[in-house]
């Protein structure tokens, strides 16, 4: 059993790496940035399963590189996809909350109006829409606020600010199910394994961390745990300013997905304690 991974050295790329068992590409064994590369390289390795975990994800930067965000996240998840249905191979393409606008308050459904507000979201949406198209056997997994000990996520961010403040602004407006990086490549592989016995499980899917909390929450949550005394004062987003707008409303209802896999929302207080052992913060 061979299971391609794209990316070696971003969050869920390390969680699949230690979890075993996957061939993992960098970026001078595929270029996201060249498509047809990433096609080869499928029909290269001939494999029983696809992982993308590689993508553009500096939110913010992508407002300034439309273009290389587009080809990596829109026109390199087609050119995989195109390959594994030719090939009849399980493809697994993770994707995000920013799809969707951020209105209201209600948990958004899979099947619910998508509308990007920042090019990030935008370029995702592009690889949704062709991963959709090409057909065969696939999942699009959407999540939210992915974190780990690899790479770099609001985490560490904090856990470094922390090392110089004592007290931090963190917007409390916008609310989303944090992820750990590690449940979601356990997922993928489930994910792998369930397609290849039934290709009728295709389609698009919500999979992120309970319980849904605002990045002010979450950061409450992280110096708690970490042992750190600072004082965490919430914001508005208006009052944050950024390139790229975020969407307040990023509560992913990941129901259909449940019932679909089997996979329940993981606890992502339990990921949290996990992280913070591995960089070796204890209380
Ligand atoms: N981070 C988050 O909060 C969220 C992420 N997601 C999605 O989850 C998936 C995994 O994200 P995550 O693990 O956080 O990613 P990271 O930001 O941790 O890592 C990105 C990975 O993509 C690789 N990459 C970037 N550009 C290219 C390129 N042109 N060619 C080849 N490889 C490239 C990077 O390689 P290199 O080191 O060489 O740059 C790195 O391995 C992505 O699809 C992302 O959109 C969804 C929701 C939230
Ligand atoms: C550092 C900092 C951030 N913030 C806010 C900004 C932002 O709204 C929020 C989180 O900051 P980040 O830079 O981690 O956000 P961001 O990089 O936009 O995170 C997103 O990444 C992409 C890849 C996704 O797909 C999303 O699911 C989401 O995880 O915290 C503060 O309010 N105060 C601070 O001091
Ligand atoms: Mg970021």
């Amino acid at each position: 059993m061979t299971i391609l991974v794209f990316g070696k050295t971003g969050q869920v790329a390390c969680e699949l790496k230690a979890l075993g068992n996957v061939t993992c590409l960098s970026r001078d064994e595929a270029d996201l940035s060249d498509p047809e590369s990433c096609a080869e390289a499928i029909r290269k390795h001939s494999p029983n399963g696809v992982i993308n975990a590689a993508a553009y994800t500096v939110v913010d930067r992508a407002e300034e590189e439309v273009t290389l965000a587009t080809r990596v996240n829109g026109w390199a998840p087609a050119a995989m996809a195109k390959a594994c249905a030719e090939m009849d191979v399980p493809f697994i393409h993770i994707s995000t909350d920013y799809v969707f606008d951020g209105s209201g308050n209600e948990p958004w459904k899979p099947s619910e109006l998508t509308n990007p507000k920042n090019a990030y979201g935008l370029s995702k949406l592009i690889g949704e829409k062709a991963v959709q198209e090409a057909g065969g056997r696939y999942a699009i997994l959407r999540t939210s606020w992915v974190f780990s000990s690899h790479g770099s996520n609001f985490v560490k961010s904090m856990l470094k600010l922390s090392e110089d403040r004592d007290q931090l602004n963190i917007v409390a407006d916008q609310v989303g199910g944090p992820t750990p990086a590690a449940d979601i490549a356990q997922t993928c592989l489930d994910l792998v394994d369930q397609l290849a016995n039934d290709a009728s499980k295709s389609g698009t899917y919500h999979f992120s961390g309970a319980p849904d909390v605002s990045w002010k929450d979450f950061a409450e949550t992280i110096f708690a745990q970490a042992g750190r005394e600072v004082t965490v004062k919430g914001i508005a987003t208006s009052e944050y300013s950024t390139p790229a707008t975020r969407p307040l409303n990023s509560r992913l209802d990941c129901s259909s997905f449940e019932q679909t896999f089997g996979i329940a929302r993981p606890d992502w207080r339990h990921g949290l304690k996990n992280v913070l052992k591995d960089l070796e913060i204890t209380q």
